[in-house]
């Protein structure tokens, strides 16, 4: 049993017993019950009863909780997002007056002692174990990159890249992420939504397998909703004839289920540093989604001498469990010698240039509205001036600025809740008929997105807005104001992965009628799934879900309601998220206030990963 999964079944009881520091910030809800049942364990086992140390463990632990792989000692967040979602700010506590004085106590400790179970380094304080993931996937990806580079037929290169990207500058991003993913043995794909990733991934493809025939390619995500997508996209994209038939039908699967699942343990898998992926190339799409844990574990298990392909968005939120590896190579110094070198790229056709570590980034967007590109520049940017301009002026941007959401019925929504209720009517209509492409469809033309699960900003009291809304209405449907379970219209969401029935987590659906009866139908390229809705494990409705929940997906209009400036969980991550979620249309409400400080809040997660050296 891990300490975090011990400390979540004893927490309580563990809890009870604290006193001192520990105690009072339990009570204000600073920790976690489970926080601090793992600083009062460690403490025990490690005859450490020094206050301030096991606070600093206890905030460890927290840090993890909210995806930090480890606590800066100087910056620890006081405004505390309490159970029933109000702020709070915690700053009257008696928190340690001089992070240096802690960190030099925290030194002090028999805790931080090699072998110990924490690791204090530069004003940074790891559980060990994350500590030394974190260690682990730096010396995988140093070793790759200094590693003799894989063998590559030039000329070979250079026609595939001239035949799949014909018509295309020699400075062509995609191309040179095509020629950068061949030349080394680690490379990123890095862009927004609609950049062309998946293209260039499709297309990479055939160029590997140009070189290889016969290599063994796995294409792999976080979730199986993602891995479904891919599988799907890169299996339909238009190719040259030739290179279709070498690339041909290409499955994908999660990383847990690539790596093989055990029954003993959850954190280890079948394969691994001792027992080797088959494959010569592995392929991570929606790479900012994967954790520090799971990326260690998959790094391990790559052959050295097979490539890992790294693609996804490091400007959006990192995963829900600790780590954001991606954003962290993206931003790290050169781990080996700068490759590609300039001849070498000019062998094989290309002009531009990869950033450190094979880093290329695509930043021409081939699907989003401009207005929306242009926002989310502006919030990558971190120009608060320019978001805000973009808001009030950009056509396609909504900027409802001066709502009070804490109100039980706040002013200044109407044109969102006459989105909401035409938008559930539709899917009804279409339901009704059985019409389920267009029940999907208009299913996904409109999202609420949240950045707190609970409280006056929170999904859960919007979803009951947005149902109140609907029965006001009365015109949504009948069935579902007499309490029928399935009624047609219905929307779904899947809450946890059944790979029996091919749904995934995160999957969005709609129940339809079919005759006197109704089934439950899901998005999958062209035919939908249906099912019978009885079949169906943990769903929850759309009404209204959080920005990580909406993570991998996108949808014609967004709404996002923005929190407090003061709450914890906004950051320019998060506000960068959201509106990339929108392909046409965004509206966000809260105020200018709000806005800025999420502009201004752009490291959400601390790691240790940029110091090494
Ligand atoms: N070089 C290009 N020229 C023209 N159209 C392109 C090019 N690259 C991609 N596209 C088109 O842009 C759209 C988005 O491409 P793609 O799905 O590959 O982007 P993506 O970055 O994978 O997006 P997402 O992150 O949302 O999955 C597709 O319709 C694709 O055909």
């Amino acid at each position: 049993m891990t300490t975090v999964e011990f400390a979540a079944e004893e927490g309580v009881r563990f809890a009870a017993r604290a006193s001192g520091l520990l105690a009072t910030f339990t009570t204000r809800g600073v920790l976690a019950p489970s926080d601090t049942a793992v600083a009062r364990r460690l403490g025990r086992l490690g005859r450490e009863d020094d206050e301030e140390v096991l606070l600093a463990a206890a905030l460890a632990v927290r840090a993890l909780r909210a995806g930090s792989v480890c606590l800066g000692l100087a910056d620890v967040d006081r405004v505390v997002l309490t159970e029933d979602g109000t702020l709070d700010d915690t700053s009257d506590l008696p928190w340690p007056a001089d992070p240096a004085a802690w960190e030099a106590r925290l030194a002090a400790s028999r805790l931080t002692a090699p072998g110990g179970p924490l690791r204090l380094d530069d004003g940074l304080l790891w559980l060990d174990r994350y500590r030394r993931q974190e260690d682990e996937v730096h010396a995988d990806l140093t070793a790759r990159a200094v590693a003799t580079p894989p063998p590559v037929d030039h000329d070979r290169l250079r026609a595939a890249l001239d035949r799949l990207f014909a018509g295309a500058a020699p400075d062509d991003h995609q191309r040179l992420a095509c020629a950068v993913a061949t030349l080394r043995w680690t490379a990123v794909i890095a862009g927004g939504p609609g950049t062309g990733k998946t293209t260039t991934v499709s297309r990479l493809l055939a160029v590997l397998r140009d070189q290889d025939p016969t290599c063994r390619i796995a294409l792999a995500a976080p979730t199986g909703k993602a891995a479904a997508r891919l599988g799907e996209a890169v299996s339909a994209e238009a190719l040259p004839a030739d290179d279709r038939a070498r690339v041909g039908t290409v499955e994908a699967s999660t990383i847990h289920r690539l790596l093989g699942s055990r029954a003993d343990t959850s954190s280890r898998f079948k394969h691994d540093r001792h027992r080797r992926l088959p494959h010569d190339v592995v392929i991570v799409d929606e790479t900012s989604m994967v954790s520090l844990t799971l990326m260690a574990r998959l790094l391990e298990a790559v052959r050295d001498d097979a490539r890992v392909v790294l693609v996804g968005d490091p400007d959006q939120l990192a995963p829900v469990e600790a780590g954001a590896v991606l954003g962290d190579l993206v931003s790290a110094p050169e781990l080996g010698p700068a490759r590609p070198d300039p001849e070498t790229l000019a062998a094989v056709g290309c002009t531009a240039r990869p950033d450190p570590n094979g880093v290329v980034r695509l930043d021409r967007n081939y699907r989003n509205n401009a207005d929306i590109a242009a926002l989310a520049r502006a919030i990558r940017a971190g120009d608060g001036d320019e978001v805000l301009r973009c808001l009030r002026a950009a056509p396609s941007l909504d900027f409802v600025e001066s709502v009070d959401l804490t109100e039980r019925e706040p002013a200044g929504l109407a044109a969102l809740r006459e989105e909401v209720v035409s938008g559930a009517r539709e899917v009804a209509a279409a339901a009704r008929t059985g019409d389920a492409s267009r029940a999907l469809f208009a299913g996904e033309e409109h999202r609420l997105l949240c950045a707190h699960r609970r409280g006056p900003y929170g999904v859960a009291r919007w979803a009951a807005q947005v149902d109140r809304w609907l029965d006001e209405d009365g015109g949504v449907d009948a069935d579902r104001e007499a309490g029928v379970v399935w009624w047609p219209g219905r929307p779904l969401l899947v809450t946890e992965n059944d790979y029996d029935l091919g749904l995934y987590n995160g999957d969005t659906g709609v129940v339809v009628a079919r005759g006197a009866r109704t089934v439950a139908v899901f998005g999958r390229g062209d035919v939908p799934l249906e099912l019978p809705p009885a079949l169906l494990g943990d769903v929850t409705g759309v009404n209204a879900m959080t920005v990580h929940r909406a993570q991998g997906s996108q949808y014609s209009t967004v709404t996002v309601l923005l929190p407090p400036p003061e709450s914890p969980l906004l950051t320019r991550e998060l506000l960068y998220t959201a509106v990339t979620r929108a392909r046409d249309r965004v509206r966000v409400v809260g105020s200018p206030e709000a806005v800025r400080a999420a502009v201004d809040r752009p490291i959400s997660r601390a790691s240790g990963f940029a110091r090494h050296r």
